[in-house]
């Protein structure tokens, strides 16, 4: 569905390579995660693979229907939420023509989609941060695309609405939807992507399964910050999480001579949910 073979980015001459040699394919139907550190370079990465940005090196081949779910930065302009999410119809659409009967239907299903649909009279300026990012998802779902490319979809969501997006994007995957996304929560990446891309240094972006990939030591070099993989049960079934060491301030850590130690000898206060059913 996408394949990008070494990919190079700098904005200019005199700035620095953001990412050389950068190479991965998608397979239709999966969800690729991306991760790293703040300003490392995955938004101007999404960019280049979206072809907003023209990549200075390599090629990227593939998907021609892209939509992309940019990061939430405001409120954004007094339209109402249907009007928003019809607003993906608009490639489908020729200059000043009216969206049709199967415009404002796809735009419904794609709002029932990402459960938005009870806020369609609602203006979208006055939604909160959380709200907005679904809306946009919506429209992006409605502008029937083949590959969606989403700029840290959950940044905004409280823990249902992250569950509601990654059971959204995980549907859409199912469907057949080819989907790359930007997270800080490794976690997510864990839950939903077989594949994923960790920015280590600029001419260190590694591609592979996720479970190879992210582990507790690849975590910990990326994040500067010792970052464990436990297995824990849940009330679906055993799953992979990554838990950060947030050291001394960390409240429920009230262990001086830990402090320090190496991370295989810290106390992990880590119990299942099975155990207290
Ligand atoms: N238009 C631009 N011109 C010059 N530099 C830019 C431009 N856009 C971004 N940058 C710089 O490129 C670097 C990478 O930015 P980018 O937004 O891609 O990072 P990121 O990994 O997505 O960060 P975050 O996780 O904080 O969202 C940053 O240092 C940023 O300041």
């Amino acid at each position: 569905m996408m394949q990008a073979t070494d990919l190079g980015f700098r904005y200019s001459r005199l700035r620095p390579w953001l990412f050389r040699n950068l190479g991965f394919s998608l397979e239709r139907g999966e969800i690729l995660s991306i991760l790293g550190p703040n300003a490392r370079g995955k938004t101007t990465l999404l960019k280049c693979l979206s072809g907003l940005l023209a990549p200075r090196e390599g090629q990227v081949h593939g998907a021609n229907g892209i939509g992309y779910v940019p990061q939430d930065h405001g409120a954004g302009p007094s339209f109402s939420v249907a009007d928003m999410v019809l607003m993906g119809r608009t490639r489908h659409l020729r200059a000043y023509q009216t969206p049709r009967r199967e415009d404002h239907d796809a735009a419904d299903a794609a709002m029932e989609r990402v459960g938005v649909a009870g806020w369609a009279a609602r203006d979208y300026s006055q939604l909160s941060g959380g709200q907005r990012q679904l809306v946009l998802i919506a429209r992006a779902v409605a502008s029937g695309c083949e590959l969606l490319i989403l700029d840290e979809p959950a940044s905004a969501l409280d823990l249902n609405n992250q569950s509601r997006v990654l059971g959204v994007l995980s549907g859409l995957a199912a469907d057949g939807m080819g989907i790359i996304m930007t997270t800080h929560h490794p976690d997510h990446a864990l839950h939903v992507s077989r594949n994923a891309l960790l920015f280590v240094g600029s001419h260190d972006v590694r591609w592979g399964p996720t479970d190879e990939l992210l582990t507790g030591p690849a975590l910990s070099e990326v994040y500067g910050l010792p970052i464990c993989t436990p297995t824990v049960g849940t009330l679906s079934g055993e799953r992979v999480i990554a838990v950060p060491d947030f050291g001394p301030s960390c409240r429920a850590c009230p262990v001086p001579e830990a402090v320090g130690a190496p991370l295989a000898e810290l106390p992990l206060h880590i119990s299942s949910r099975k155990e207290h059913l």
